[in-house]
């Protein structure tokens, strides 16, 4: 006490450990409210606004906000909490381990004692009703929640890390949320708070106080500076314990499944801890960036969390830094991949820090030069297991025969290496899917192993990028499909990128059917099935977010759907076709639990009646299954069964 009044007496502001349920809705919304490409429609304002409403559980800290929160949910904007304050944390999640292509993110928030506990029981239709924003009134504080001041400093404790990985921290008198980069659950930290929001704010952690239980010794030189691995330094038990409880918070949160009724299964750890990833990509840049000194908050321009952009003529070749666009950390060797793609990545960076007057990098705000990233993928000689490693080079410029004095050293000196290509990307985007391709050596595909299939992939197909921990996902996939094993069964495979799980699954169905929206990933679906031999599996070429009317007379009616949605999840029309399918199970694949939870509210308790409702299907199980290791991402499968009565 003393201890705490003498902080005081300085200044400093303490937050303690607490409870932490709302700290997930926050993100959840987030999650929730989808970013591409789904319409504005009423039935989609209505799924989300149960979804946003988990977020009006955070800002009803606001009294400001209750009274429009019921009213207010009428766009997609409007559900999309101030997501301005989220750039930088969902930046560095999009940026994740491969640099532009991956997604990652989060969000978050205690209150004082009771009341917290009291707001968060408080159901997000609480909050939509006139009547309940009379009950949702008397909980909450009359007066306005206190804002910690801009650029104050303050004493904290991470409690726990919202889903995406930022740490949340609140502050004990009001509560208010604050999250925080680069902290783990019970630390104790000095944070400077950078930029208030409406509810919460972000801080930036200054230095740690008192080190959290369960810390590592990270091998990787860049684990705390780099954006994929954020709890590199966190003993993996622990990763994979906070990872179920965000999964379950969030069922029970945005899904509004009760909590401890048994559907909840163990998070399914990853074996191998390092060099899994079959698949990643860096980026060339001249701005580097260099971490943050210890104990010193970054350089920031005023009233930003964001430090100012610098240019420079440097030459890197790495991951981008987190939650920045422009500045790339120089990476050597990521503990992620395999060694050899390891060599490839130093080769790569050799040759072309020493050629910048013919391959100057490719400048991300000027859009000059030519080498824009590299993408390392690994697969197998199918017969003996060995690596083999496909290196493609994307440029802004046509001129391949630029590169062939690196392709020339990497055939040479990484036996590995089976193909190397090149990608032409003129488009300004940081995207890295190229538009024309040059083959430089070897095929223009590597291949790999998995459920027992031999599958070919080129330089931009999708393939699951922790091929051992699939063969544990799409096992469990298969397992919870229940198949009879007689080749009786329809099954529908949704979102199925290159065909892999319908495939592993043809030879014990009757027939298989795979729905996607990239047609070369149908194309090698096409392939893939050709190859194996596999007769009875159709792949059919379309937009799930825009289903037209004869969707479901592309297919016959589906025993099993298996559904494996991106990150936003499923749109209502397709969730509405899915309710009346009548299929007897739904195994719901997802790299995004919140939006899964969303969904599965929705089947489970009804299009309108959300929550309260008895829907068409009833949970089965939910179960996370870590692909990841170090970082923030987690699937979860989740089985469904259609409920005996609505058969
Ligand atoms: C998470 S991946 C799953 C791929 C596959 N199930 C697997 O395990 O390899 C999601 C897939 O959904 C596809 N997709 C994204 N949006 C879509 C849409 N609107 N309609 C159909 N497919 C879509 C993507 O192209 C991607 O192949």
């Amino acid at each position: 006490m003393l201890r705490l009044a003498a902080l005081r007496a300085r200044g400093i502001q303490t937050a303690s450990l607490g409870v932490h349920q709302v700290s997930r809705n926050v993100r959840s919304l987030f999650e929730a409210v989808p970013t591409e490409s789904f319409p504005i429609g009423r039935q989609w304002r209505h799924l989300n606004a149960a979804a946003a409403s988990d977020a009006a559980i955070v800002d009803v800290l606001d009294e400001s906000v209750i009274d429009s929160q019921s009213t207010s949910l009428s766009s997609s904007s409007d559900l999309r909490p101030d997501t301005s304050q989220l750039d930088a944390a969902a930046q560095e999640h999009e940026l994740g381990p491969e640099g532009h292509s991956e997604n990652l993110s989060e969000m978050p928030s205690e209150t004082p004692s009771n009341t917290l506990s009291e707001i968060a029981n408080l159901s997000s239709e609480t909050l939509m009703g006139a009547a309940e924003k009379a009950a949702a009134a008397a909980v909450l504080p009359k007066t306005k929640p206190i804002h910690p001041k801009q650029n104050s400093e303050l004493e904290l404790v991470c409690e726990s890390l919202a889903y995406g990985g930022a740490a949340v921290c609140k502050v004990p008198e009001t509560g208010f949320v604050l999250m925080v980069n680069g902290a783990l659950p019970g630390e104790r930290l000095l944070a400077r708070v950078m930029r208030k929001k409406r509810s919460m704010a972000q801080a930036v952690k200054l230095r740690t106080l008192e080190p959290p239980p369960n810390l590592v010794e990270p091998p990787c030189q860049h684990a705390t500076d780099c954006g994929g691995c954020k709890t590199q330094n966190w003993a993996y038990e622990s990763q994979v314990a906070e990872k179920q409880k965000q999964v379950e918070e969030l069922i029970i949160r945005v899904g509004r499944f009760p909590r401890g009724s048994g559907w909840m299964k163990p998070a399914v750890p990853c074996e191998q801890r390092f060099n899994y990833r079959n698949k990643m990509e860096f980026s060339f840049g001249n701005r580097i960036w260099t971490a943050v000194a210890p104990g010193k908050a970054p350089r920031t321009a005023p009233g930003t969390a964001k430090p100012p952009p610098q240019r420079g003529t440097d030459f890197g070749l790495g991951l981008h830094a987190p939650g920045r666009f422009d500045k790339i950390l120089p990476i050597d060797e990521c503990w992620l991949q395999d060694a050899a793609a390891n060599r490839v990545l130093r080769i790569v960076a050799e040759w072309a820090r020493g050629s910048q007057a013919e391959c100057p990098v490719y400048d991300s705000v000027t859009h000059d030069g030519f080498l824009r990233h590299l993408t390392i993928r690994k697969g197998s000689d199918t017969d003996t297991g060995a690596v083999r490693l496909m290196v493609n080079i994307q440029t802004a410029g046509s001129q391949p025969e630029l590169l062939q004095p690196v392709v020339d050293r990497l055939v040479a000196e990484v036996p590995e290496v089976a193909s190397v290509v090149n990608n032409v990307n003129d488009s300004p985007g940081c995207g890295s899917v190229g538009k024309q391709e040059h083959l430089l050596y070897g095929k223009p595909y590597i291949k790999e192993r998995l459920r027992g299939l031999e599958f070919e992939i080129s330089a931009n197909s999708f393939f699951q990028t922790n091929t051992n921990q699939a063969e544990v996902l799409y096992g469990l996939v298969e397992d919870a499909c229940g198949l009879s094993g007689e080749k009786s069964e329809v099954i529908l495979d949704l979102f199925c990128g290159t065909g892999t799980i319908g495939l592993s699954m043809a030879h014990r169905a009757k027939h298989v059917y795979g729905y996607e929206l990239v047609p070369e990933a149908v194309a090698d679906a096409v392939r893939n099935a050709e190859r194996n031999g596999i007769q009875n599996a159709t792949f059919i070429q379309g937009d799930l977010n825009k289903l037209k009317e004869d969707f479901g007379r592309q297919f016959q009616t589906p025993d099993v759907v298996i559904t494996d949605p991106n990150r936003p999840g499923m749109h209502p029309k397709l969730l509405r076709f899915l309710s009346e399918c009548g299929a007897r199970r739904i195994v719901y694949v997802s790299c995004n639990p919140s939006t899964q939870a969303r969904d599965l509210d929705v089947l489970c308790h009804g299009e309108d009646n959300r929550g309260e409702g008895v829907g068409p299907y009833e949970l089965v199980s939910v179960q996370p299954v870590d692909m990841f290791p170090h970082t923030s991402h987690i699937e979860s499968v989740a089985v469904l069964d259609q409920r005996l009565s609505s058969s």
